[in-house]
C-alpha cells in the first residue's frame, strides 16, 4: 500500500521534516524475504540518491543532493536504508541494508571538518559530529541474503548516520550542546 512503486520518482515534498514522529522511532524489522512492495521502496530511494547526484536532474527536480537516504525519512516504518558514495578506494558505491546493525567498530573516532546536512533538516547546524572510524555491519541484502560489510571514512560516518534514523537520532543529538567544536579525546582530524 506504499506509493513507492518502481516507477514512482521520489522527490523533495516526500522527504519528512524533523519534528515528524516518524523520525523520532526505532523502526520496525522487515520481514525477510522482502515484500515486493518493501523492494520497490528500497530501489525508489536508492534511485533518489542516484537522481540527487545528477546536476542536471538535482536541477530539474529541485533535489538537494543526498549519500543515504532511511525508510523513515519517506515516512516509512522499515528498519532499511540506501546509501550511494565514493569509497576510500574512490569506486561509485551503493548499499541497499535492510535491518542493518553495527556488530564491531574502531575505537577511533572521525568527524567531518564541514560538520553533517540531512534531508530532513532544513536549517544549518554546525557542530562536529564524532562517528566510529570503522564499523561491521550485518544486514540483509534486497535479496534476503545475509551481508556483512565493513566501512571507513565517510562510508563508515555515512552508515552511521543512517543507522541512527533507523534508531530516531538525528545527526546533531550527537553534537556537543555546550562547545559544538569540541572533540572527545579519541578522535581523530579527519579530513
Ligand atoms: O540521511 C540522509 N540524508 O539526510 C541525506 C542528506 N545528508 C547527507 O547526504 C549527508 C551529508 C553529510 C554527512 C552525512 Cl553522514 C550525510 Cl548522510
Ligand atoms: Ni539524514
Amino acid at each position: 500500500m506504499s506509493k513507492f512503486h518502481l516507477d514512482y520518482m521520489i522527490t523533495m515534498k516526500d522527504i519528512v521534516k524533523e519534528g515528524t514522529d516518524v523520525l523520532r522511532i526505532k523502526t520496525k524489522e522487515v520481514d525477510i524475504p522482502l515484500l515486493e512492495e518493501d523492494k520497490e521502496a528500497l530501489l525508489c530511494m536508492l534511485q533518489y540518491l542516484k537522481n540527487s547526484q545528477d546536476p542536471s536532474i538535482a536541477r530539474k527536480y529541485k533535489l538537494r543532493p543526498g549519500s543515504g537516504l532511511s525508510a523513515n525519512q519517506i515516512g516509512l516504518d522499515k528498519r532499511m536504508f540506501a546509501s550511494l558514495f565514493v569509497n576510500e578506494r574512490n569506486e561509485d558505491t551503493e548499499y541497499m541494508m535492510i535491518n542493518p546493525r553495527i556488530v564491531s567498530h574502531s575505537v577511533n573516532m572521525i568527524y567531518l571538518p564541514e560538520g553533517e546536512g540531512c534531508l530532513s533538516v532544513d536549517r544549518d547546524v554546525k557542530g562536529y559530529v564524532p562517528r566510529y572510524e570503522r564499523i561491521k555491519v550485518k544486514a540483509y541484502d534486497i535479496n534476503g541474503k545475509e551481508v556483512e560489510y565493513k566501512l571507513k571514512g565517510y562510508g563508515s560516518i555515512v552508515t552511521q548516520h543512517e543507522i541512527d534514523h533507523l534508531n530516531g537520532i538525528m545527526f546533531y543529538d550527537r553534537i556537543n550542546k555546550d562547545n559544538p567544536f569540541k572533540l572527545p579525546e579519541n578522535v581523530e582530524i579527519r579530513s
